[in-house]
């Protein structure tokens, strides 16, 4: 055994992890299942009837927060190993209230979807997490769901919250003040439950994967466009749903981190297989083609009302670009990604209507600005913008890393980092590797397979 695989046995549960730089990193892999899908898979499956089985289902702390929720609302949920692979079947039910409040850890989509879904559902919840999401806003959530008649106690607008039992829950018409699709689902989800139909609009499209997933499961709604590149969607309450079959494509927020160790360490070529291709999920890639990056979808296809693709990248000589803030709702989850990339880039990159990422697991453009100015790289910020000045890579460009990075309980500022000690001059250290598993438990495992120096110190 090397001496990379031998600290990789070290175990999942680690503190500080290091990257070194490597390459080139070649091979084949299969993307993790997607989060958002995951999430919702479980959770529309236990309100439905009837037995939900699930394929491909990203098994990660917060999906597994979510389906430990779901038992404790009152579904069956079992994992099964069958021949073709694992299965998670979900026997859905009507909720009932929890003995004790809902834990949900690291995790914005599980909490803000369940709290929506339990006013629906019209049962009493209270919610709580960890350091990184009792910082995170649910006002956001509550005030919607307040709007419907639910009544609430928060602290300060965020966790832990404690929701009373709505009977008479009322249909809204809203429109979304930030595009958000973890408020637009909850709304949505709580519909389910409200008298009359309830009609949100929203103004700039984020990802629709609860809409999808909802007319598989046999409720009906509508998309109707608001002619100014917006949309309404009207769903009516007191409709049940029916359990169905769900396949989870692979994540295209996960993907993106060995596709770019790819674009950024010399003589890469990197496949992921099966990975969601929803027009509202790959500003990333699309970003990258602006910058130059080889990089194509092959196999196009449709597996379970979602397009997916095997993504293949190469190293490439990158230049930097002007990312438009109307993108950011499709590559929100990214950015720190991207930040990287610039810095192998020739030139500016500079990225706009970023305001969300300042209430993430943590503040994302405060995380990227410290981090890559700590490794030599040329970074600025403001409110809602991150502007990076990418020498060219290599030697003679490239990052000079040397340093340890605060993750702040963030996954993707962590797996980012080490993403970025796979091409820099000197190895790169994070603080806690300990969040990665919450969206991507086999990042460690896929990197390594592929060529990268990096694991537990
Ligand atoms: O709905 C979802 O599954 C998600 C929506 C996004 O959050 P917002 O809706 O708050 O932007 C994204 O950042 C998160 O990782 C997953
Ligand atoms: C923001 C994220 O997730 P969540 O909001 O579910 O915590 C993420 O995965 O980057």
């Amino acid at each position: 055994m090397n001496a990379t695989k031998a600290r990789a046995r070290r175990g999942a549960s680690i503190g500080r992890a290091d990257a070194r730089r490597s390459g080139p990193m070649v091979g084949v892999a299969a993307a993790p299942g997607d989060k958002s899908i995951s999430h919702r898979a479980l959770i529309l499956g236990a309100l439905a009837k009837g037995e939900t089985r699930i394929s491909g289902l990203l098994e990660a702390d917060d999906v597994l927060r979510s389906a430990a929720a779901m038992r404790e609302l009152g579904a069956e949920i079992e994992r099964d190993r069958g021949p073709d692979g694992t299965v998670w079947r979900v026997e859905g039910a009507t909720w009932t209230a929890p003995e004790r409040p809902l834990y949900l850890g690291n995790s914005g989509t599980g909490v803000r979807l369940i709290m929506g879904a339990a006013a629906g559902a019209h049962v009493a919840a209270s919610f709580d997490g960890d350091v990184s999401l009792r910082a995170r806003p649910m006002g956001r959530i509550l005030e919607p769901l307040r709007m419907m008649g639910v009544e609430a106690a928060d602290r300060e607008g965020r966790l832990p919250v404690t929701m009373d039992v709505c009977e008479d829950l009322k249909a809204i018409n809203v429109k979304l003040a930030t595009p958000s699709a973890q408020v637009k689902s909850a709304i949505l989800l709580a519909a389910l439950g409200a008298d009359g139909v309830t009609r949100v609009h929203e103004p700039e499209l984020c990802r629709d994967h609860t809409e999808r997933m909802l007319a598989a499961f046999g409720a009906s709604l509508s998309m109707t466009p608001d002619g100014e590149g917006g949309r309404f969607i009207e769903i009516a309450g007191g409709q049940g749903l029916r359990a169905c079959h769900v396949a989870v494509p692979g994540d295209p927020s996960s993907a993106a981190f060995p596709l770019a160790a790819a674009l950024i360490t010399e003589g890469s070529v990197v496949t992921l297989k099966g990975v969601l291709i929803n027009p509202l999920r790959i500003g990333f890639y699309e970003t990258l083609k602006e910058m130059g990056a080889d990089i194509t979808f092959e196999n196009e296809r449709e597996e379970n009302g979602e397009p997916v693709a095997d993504i293949r990248a190469r190293y490439s000589l990158l230049h930097g670009v002007e990312v438009p803030a109307a993108r950011a709702p499709s590559m929100i989850d990214e950015y720190p990604i991207l930040a990287i990339v610039a810095a192998h880039a020739h030139g500016e990159t500079m990225m706009r209507g970023l305001g969300e990422l300042r209430v993430k697991e943590s503040d994302r453009i405060a995380c990227v600005e410290a981090g890559l100015a700590a490794i030599g790289g040329d970074v600025a910020s403001g409110p809602d913008w991150l502007r990076v000045r990418g020498k060219g890579p290599g030697t003679k460009g490239g990052l000079k890393g040397g340093a340890l990075i605060k993750t702040h309980h963030d996954h993707r500022i962590a797996m980012s980092f080490l993403v970025a000690g796979l091409a820099s001059e000197k190895t790169v250290e994070i603080d806690d590797a300990s969040m990665i598993a919450t969206s991507f438990p086999e990042f460690f495992d896929l990197m390594m397979s592929l060529g990268g120096d990096l694991g537990p110190v």
